[in-house]
């Protein structure tokens, strides 16, 4: 299939600065399996960003978490694509579910940053994720989907994105979803890039999932057919974190 397994740590809006020397410590010192396994990008605070990269083994990459819809300018307080590609930062998370909520950030919104940033060179991670009430309504995958078709809509290449099924009830919450219901929405997403893209971009676009994922469940996760990897919060600011890169092997075993 030639999905490369990927991981990536989500360091939310954490750490100081001992905290990351002592985080990219642990990223360095981990025993891992090589670039031909797994992917890792790491993405901490943009404050931390260069010092990361710098700092970090050079077959880990970094990411950034977010970045303006469109062309910097007068835009306080935003931080634009041009400045991470300028920057080196190969990777950027858009439309993760705490700005999506918090920030309110729509599908369309999300849809025209990811379209943006892509155009520039950066690769994406997007997020797309269900609430709990939506779950119990049983709208995930209109949710899901109603989210990845604003992107599709707005862009033509899909060899630079990584999907990262996040649902909002998993994360930081400590409940997991299943490893079936990780599953059935894999596939899910998997069978709407077929039907609506292409039945390539759905064979090849990693599908990653996040929400509670630690270094006790990721093998589980890990196994599942449509499960191409994970999207760490919590769990990436720890050791365990290289044992979650090692769950890698699960899909070369
Ligand atoms: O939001 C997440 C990653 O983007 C997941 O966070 P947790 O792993 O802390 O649940």
């Amino acid at each position: 299939m030639g999905r490369k397994f990927f991981v990536g740590g989500n360091w939310k809006c954490n750490g100081t600065t001992d905290q990351v020397d002592k985080i990219v410590k642990i990223l360095n010192e981990g025993q891992v399996p090589s670039t031909d396994v797994v992917e890792v990008v790491v993405s901490p605070p943009y404050v931390f960003l260069p010092v990361v990269k710098s700092q970090l083994r050079p077959e880990f990459q970094v990411a950034a978490q977010n970045c303006w819809v469109k062309k910097g300018g007068a835009f306080t307080g935003e931080v634009s694509a041009e400045m991470l590609v300028n920057l080196g930062v190969p990777w950027v998370i858009l439309g993760h579910s705490e700005r999506r909520s918090l920030l309110e950030e729509s599908n369309e919104f999300v849809g025209d940053k990811v379209a943006y940033a892509l155009s520039q060179g950066l690769k994406v991670i997007a997020c797309v994720g269900e609430m709990l009430e939506q779950r119990e309504s049983g709208s995930t995958m209109d949710v899901v989907a109603a989210q990845t078709k604003a992107i599709a809509e707005r862009i033509k290449d899909w060899t630079n994105v990584v999907v990262a099924y996040e649902p909002v009830w998993a994360i930081g919450t400590g409940k997991v979803a299943t490893p079936a219901q990780a599953q059935e929405v894999h596939a899910g997403l998997r069978k709407w890039l077929a039907t609506n893209v292409s039945t390539e971009v759905a064979e090849s676009t990693r599908i990653i999932y996040g929400g509670s994922v630690t270094g006790g469940n990721c093998k589980e996760l890990a196994a599942q057919p449509d499960v191409d990897g994970f999207l760490v919060g919590g769990a990436s600011l720890k050791p365990e974190f290289i044992d979650i890169i090692c769950s890698a092997t699960v899909k070369s075993a």
